[in-house]
């Protein structure tokens, strides 16, 4: 186990970030470290080891006291996601903050009519804030016959935080999890008789609706045995989860034309360290004082100045406790599936 330290767990914060080998949980990661540089036993959880030991070489040229273990899992997969959390609970007794980050959005396409229509009317601030009605994806099914942003985004998440529950329940000491969610989750992209949205065309506004409503239910579970669930959004940011949507020369053609939006709407952060702000700020709050209907959403004003703001979540209690029971019946599909 690279990097992995026997008895170090006692002292030390335990923090592990699924996708972590870029983009905001990278950023995240770094954040992380200058904040508490000795103080932190980090564990970046990721499918391509390759990119993990790149990321974690990056990780310790800054910081070089870190303490920084590595770990495989696809959360796409069911039989990885079951290992990878075998491996957590023989590693480590507890677990402080689980940073459940990783996620896709494949084969995007820009609704190029739509967007122009949506420049021109009223909607255009919140068009650019959240993206909604102008983009759509192409899903894939996993090998487990699961929808792949469904299982990557949300379920392979669910299933692993389950199998931690004796690592992140305990009544003496509190824990967080903390979902990279998007202001591009709407209702209207979601529907619990589909909860894997195997019919429509927007399977990433539906997985991020899911694990807001998602959320609620755990805290709704979990609050009394000291587990603590929110979710943030880390506005616009150019990672290789956006790069894909438009031609790089057009990215790179339009980006003086976003720093010019971001004093219209704070949402465009841009940079995956502003991004991570409200995953940082959440690091720093204590979990009992969030609200769990609220989404916590990164921002960066024109000057470039970061901050978190909570904003009211589209989401109802029965609602969510109907996707709790429906995810829990396809968990033990699954484990029985894969005899677990
Ligand atoms: N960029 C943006 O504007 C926004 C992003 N988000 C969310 O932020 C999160 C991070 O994305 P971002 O940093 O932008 O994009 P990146 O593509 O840079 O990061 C995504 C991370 O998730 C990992 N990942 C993808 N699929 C899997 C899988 N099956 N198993 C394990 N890890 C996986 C990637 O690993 P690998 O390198 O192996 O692909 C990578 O580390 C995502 O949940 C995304 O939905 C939310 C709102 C806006
Ligand atoms: C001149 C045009 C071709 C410029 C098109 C710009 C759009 C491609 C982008 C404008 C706003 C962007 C987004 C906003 C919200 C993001 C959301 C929070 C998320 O989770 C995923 C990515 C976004 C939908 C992102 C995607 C690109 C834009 C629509």
């Amino acid at each position: 186990v690279v990097g992995f330290q026997p008895g170090l767990t006692k002292m030390k914060l335990v923090v592990l970030v699924t996708g972590a080998n870029s983009g905001i949980g990278l950023a995240l990661c770094g954040r992380l470290l200058s904040e508490v540089p000795e103080g932190l036993q980090l564990c970046l959880a990721c499918r391509n080891m390759h990119r993990a030991e790149v990321a974690r070489s990056a990780l310790l040229t800054s910081h070089p006291t870190a303490h920084i273990t590595l770990l495989q899992m696809d959360t796409s997969s069911i039989s990885s996601v079951i290992k990878a959390a075998q491996e957590v609970r023989l590693r480590y007794e507890h677990l402080d903050y689980l940073y459940l980050n990783a996620g896709i959005m494949p084969n995007p396409q820009l609704d190029v009519k739509a967007f122009f229509k949506g420049l021109f009317s009223s909607r255009i601030i919140s068009m650019f804030a959240t993206g909604e009605g102008i983009l759509t994806q192409q899903d894939n099914v996993t090998s487990d016959g699961l929808q792949e942003v469904f299982a990557t985004n949300l379920f392979g998440h669910f299933l692993f935080a389950r199998e931690l529950e004796p690592l992140l329940c305990h009544t003496h000491r509190s824990s967080q999890l903390i979902w990279t969610s998007s202001s591009n989750a709407h209702r209207s992209a979601f529907d619990l008789e589909d909860m894997q949205h195997r019919r429509g065309t927007q399977p990433y506004s539906s997985s991020k609706y899911a694990s807001d409503l998602l959320s609620l239910a755990l805290n709704t579970r979990y609050n009394k045995q000291g587990l603590y669930s929110s979710v943030i959004c880390p506005g616009f940011v150019m990672t290789n989860l956006t790069y894909n949507i438009l031609p790089s020369f057009l990215w790179t053609l339009l980006m003086p034309i976003f720093w010019l939006i971001r004093v219209f709407t704070h949402t465009f952060t841009l940079t995956p360290y502003n991004g991570a702000e409200a995953l940082f700020c959440l690091f720093k709050q204590k979990p009992e004082s969030l609200d769990p209907y609220a989404k916590y959403h990164s921002l960066t004003s024109g000057l470039g100045k970061n901050y978190t703001e909570p904003k009211k979540m589209d989401i109802d209690l029965e609602m969510s406790e109907l996707l709790y029971k429906k995810l829990l019946i396809l968990e033990s599909h699954v484990k029985k599936k894969n005899s677990l």
